[in-house]
């Protein structure tokens, strides 16, 4: 297949965007679809414990050598101010055990219920390439869980500048 260049970097082949998570598909699609070509692989890659961006770093350089080829995968974090930047990279299991109740009652004890969210990108244009990462953070606050409850920790982000949680509701 012919290459292509995306900002600069040369793709010898189709992007493939690695995930076990249907929703982020979803939306990854929606956002890159039309800019890159694009494909997906569902595979639940081993998580690194860790800093953000080696997490995703790590899961890009795994992703590559399955794939054998250029990767792009994402690793989502929640950030509570109040606790340090906890639970961030482990908001996915936090989710699963204590739920977005949970999430609220650990904030109980503390005043500030400030957070962000950080979108992390890892792009490995193959196997043996270093991957590249990009950053997103968006500032908001932990509320009660508001509208339709179908992904991840939306319901009980609030994005500053805005009265609604990041379902809309
Ligand atoms: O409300 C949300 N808005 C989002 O935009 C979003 N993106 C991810 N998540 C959830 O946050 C955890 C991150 O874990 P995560 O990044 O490792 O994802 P994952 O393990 O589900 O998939 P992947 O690692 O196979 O790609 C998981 O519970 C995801 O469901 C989101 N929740
Ligand atoms: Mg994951």
């Amino acid at each position: 297949m012919a290459g292509t260049t995306v900002r600069g970097l040369m793709l010898p082949k189709p992007v493939t965007f690695v995930t076990g998570n249907p929703k982020k598909l979803e939306e990854v699609k929606a956002i890159l679809g039309q800019s890159i070509p694009f494909q997906s692989l569902k595979l639940d890659l081993p998580e690194l414990q860790g800093e953000p961006e080696e997490i995703s770093k790590e899961k890009a350089r795994l992703a590559a050598i399955q794939v054998n080829g250029p990767v792009l995968v994402e690793d989502t974090c929640l950030c509570f101010n109040s606790l340090k930047g906890l639970p961030g990279p482990y908001i996915k299991w936090f989710l699963q055990k204590i739920g977005h109740e949970g999430l609220n009652n650990v904030l109980m004890a503390y005043e500030d219920k400030s957070a962000y969210a950080l979108c992390v990108f890892s792009l490995a244009l193959g196997p043996s390439a270093d991957p590249i990462t990009f950053v997103g953070k968006t500032m908001g606050k932990i509320v009660e869980a508001r509208g339709p409850n179908d992904f991840g920790w939306d319901p009980i982000f609030q994005p500053d500048g805005y009265e609604q949680t990041l379902v809309g509701k």
